[in-house]
């Protein structure tokens, strides 16, 4: 199993990371939330750029990322927009979606960059070689906000992000029903265990998946998402708490 290093943070091997979300709308929200990140435990941090209001504005984006960049030091940064089809703030096309995500890896601010795996294989393969021609990341993704798909689905999903060229394949899933929680999870050990070569990231939303953002170490997701002010999606524990659990279960592996 390959692991992933970004800035001094290994993805993939030891206790999962924990990644905390900005959703702020302006500029001065952002980094403000930034600034307020040294005292809680956070190894990457998420700007869900399709929350703020300068988005398809490039020069404010890269305004932001700079001053984000100098807020956060060492701690890597994971850039996100997330399109509405698939649970975000907004929408864009094909092409400046690819755009707008070659030209953040471009700056040099972010760390990873988050791409949608369905958008088309060609756009996906375009942003993978270019961010990684920077020396970039790419968390491949993918979001059910409906229903959890069967085992061997959520799994072919992950396969497919592997090879498209993803550096870590995510999906996130919404159980109707707890056994769906069951699924997410028995899906998450066979491509851990089967398939992959590199970290995983999956859970099960909303209350009833929680116990999923938990037991990433038992069953193979290498990252979970926790919220600082305000939650990115359904079912993120708050920050602290998402640590301490973490912590306990880690520290109790060789009972
Ligand atoms: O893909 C994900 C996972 C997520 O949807 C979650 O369920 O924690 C939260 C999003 O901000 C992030 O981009």
């Amino acid at each position: 199993m390959n692991t992933v290093k970004v800035r001094n943070i290994e993805i993939g091997s030891g206790v999962p990371k924990i990644c905390v979300p900005i959703v702020g709308v302006t500029k001065d929200e952002i980094i403000a939330e930034a600034k307020t990140f040294d005292s809680i435990p956070v190894d990457v941090v998420e700007w869900r750029v399709d929350w703020f209001e300068g988005v398809f504005e490039f020069d404010k984006v890269e305004d932001v990322l700079k001053d984000l960049r100098e807020a956060l030091g060492e701690t890597p940064i994971l850039f996100t927009f997330r399109t509405s089809k698939e649970g975000g703030e907004k929408a864009i096309e094909a092409e400046p979606y690819k755009e707008l995500n070659i030209a953040a890896a471009k700056t040099g601010y972010v760390d990873l960059v988050d791409v949608e795996a369905f958008t088309g294989d060609e756009i996906v393969k375009a942003i993978v070689a270019a961010a990684h021609e920077c020396g970039v990341k790419v968390v491949a993704s993918n979001h059910d906000f409906d229903k959890t798909p069967e085992k061997d689905e959520i799994v072919r999903r992950l396969c497919k992000m592997q090879e498209l060229g993803a550096d870590i394949p995510k999906i996130a899933v919404m159980p109707t029903c707890r056994r769906d929680v069951l699924t997410l999870l028995c899906a998450t050990e066979e491509m851990y265990t089967e398939h992959a070569d590199r970290p995983i990231i999956t859970m099960s939303m909303a209350g009833t998946g929680l116990i999923s953002r938990l037991c990433g170490e038992v069953f193979g997701s290498a990252l979970t998402f926790g919220a600082a002010k305000k939650a990115s999606a359904p079912g993120q524990a708050a920050v602290n708490d998402l640590n301490n659990m973490l912590q306990f279960l880690h520290e109790n592996q060789g009972l």
